[in-house]
């Protein structure tokens, strides 16, 4: 159950995860991209998850139809706007959307700053337009290597004051953390907070080494905690957050199913962990399902989707007195 008493966030949002299947119909028609599909039905088992993905990789290849019809930059501001349309309408009061600025301009090899700067653009549009509060996180697709994430890194740097912090996502198994130090110090000396997608894929020990070597405040996922009772101490004495995102943990086979998710034992241990979506269009899901479906099936009680929910503000990259702000506007309507 939503607390309606409390604002509602999802900062786990992947805004280049989360464009909607008529926007990718509407834009393949628009600039001749052949689709593999012509109507909304059709074209959905290409760009949403039906059943289960037997891993990660095979998962996130479902976003990259949402990318290919990213033709001109007016696209990239387009799917940002909308990603502030649907978070107001799913009640989000607060969402933190992240967005990889190189894959969104790859196929149709777009200026990197300029796609940063697009979606800085439509996001900043849509918060004019919608009651909705956003922050942006730039991401790193490690997927695509070392340089690639560079040429990211640095094209987030031009817009450094519109974005909030640093995440780096993709294949956790074949690029390693330890192989971004360097990006992840560059990111710190600009004054960006730090999460990172960690303990997905890999063991506990990528979490570790998110926290230790790049400098991690929040850990994206972070579900193989489970496996290292010192780690899981240490994140609940350093205030260390997890985003968790139920369903993508299911649909990427992170977890075989959502009664053995760790996130009620994370909320025992006093692990700040809070609820989140990930890809909601590509997940076929939204904010609101996570908590009045996929939470009571992980076996949460009212209590702790309560604590989930509050987590999640405490732990955005927010100020103490926004957050603040956020609370008393949500009591006050
Ligand atoms: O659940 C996830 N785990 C790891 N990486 C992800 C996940 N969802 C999306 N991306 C990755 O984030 C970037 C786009 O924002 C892409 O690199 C995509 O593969
Ligand atoms: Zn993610």
């Amino acid at each position: 159950m939503i607390n309606k008493d409390l604002p509602l966030t999802d900062i786990h949002r992947h805004l280049d995860g989360n464009i909607r299947a008529q926007t990718i119909l509407e834009l393949g028609r628009q600039h001749n991209i052949a689709l593999p599909a012509s109507t909304l039905d059709t074209l959905r088992p290409h760009v949403q998850v039906t059943s289960l993905e037997p891993d990660l990789v095979s998962f996130l290849s479902k976003l990259d139809w949402g990318v290919k019809v990213l033709a001109d930059l007016d696209a990239c501001r387009r799917v940002a706007y909308e990603n502030i349309e649907d978070a107001a309408r799913n009640g989000l009061h607060y969402v933190e959307l992240r967005f990889s600025p190189g894959y969104m301009a790859m196929t149709h090899n777009l200026p990197v700053a300029g796609v940063v700067e697009a979606v800085i653009a439509g996001v900043k549009q849509g918060c004019r337009d919608f009651p909705v509060q956003a922050n942006l996180i730039g991401i790193m697709s490690r997927t695509f290597g070392e340089t690639a994430c560079e040429q990211e890194l640095n094209a987030l740097l031009a817009h450094r004051d519109s974005i909030t912090a640093l995440d780096l996502a993709g294949d956790e198994l074949g690029f390693p953390g330890s192989l971004f130090l360097n990006h992840f110090n560059r990111a710190r000396d600009a004054g960006w907070r730090i999460t990172v997608h960690a303990g997905e894929a890999a063991g506990p020990e990528s979490i570790w080494q998110a926290i230790r070597e790049l400098g991690a405040e929040r850990i994206g996922h972070g579900v193989k905690a489970i496996e290292d009772r010192a780690l899981m101490d240490f994140l609940a004495e350093q205030r260390i957050g997890i985003e968790s995102c139920l369903t993508s943990n299911i649909q990427t086979s992170t977890v075989p199913s959502l009664e053995r998710h760790p996130l009620k034992i994370f909320l025992e241990h006093g692990v700040l962990a809070s609820l989140n979506t990930d890809d909601p269009a590509v997940q076929g899901i939204d904010i609101i399902h996570e908590y009045e479906v996929a939470a009571p099936a992980a076996g949460l009680s009212a209590t702790q989707i309560r604590q989930a929910q509050i987590n999640g503000l405490e732990i955005a990259f927010l100020s103490a007195q926004e957050k603040q702000a956020l609370i008393e506007k949500v009591k006050a309507a």
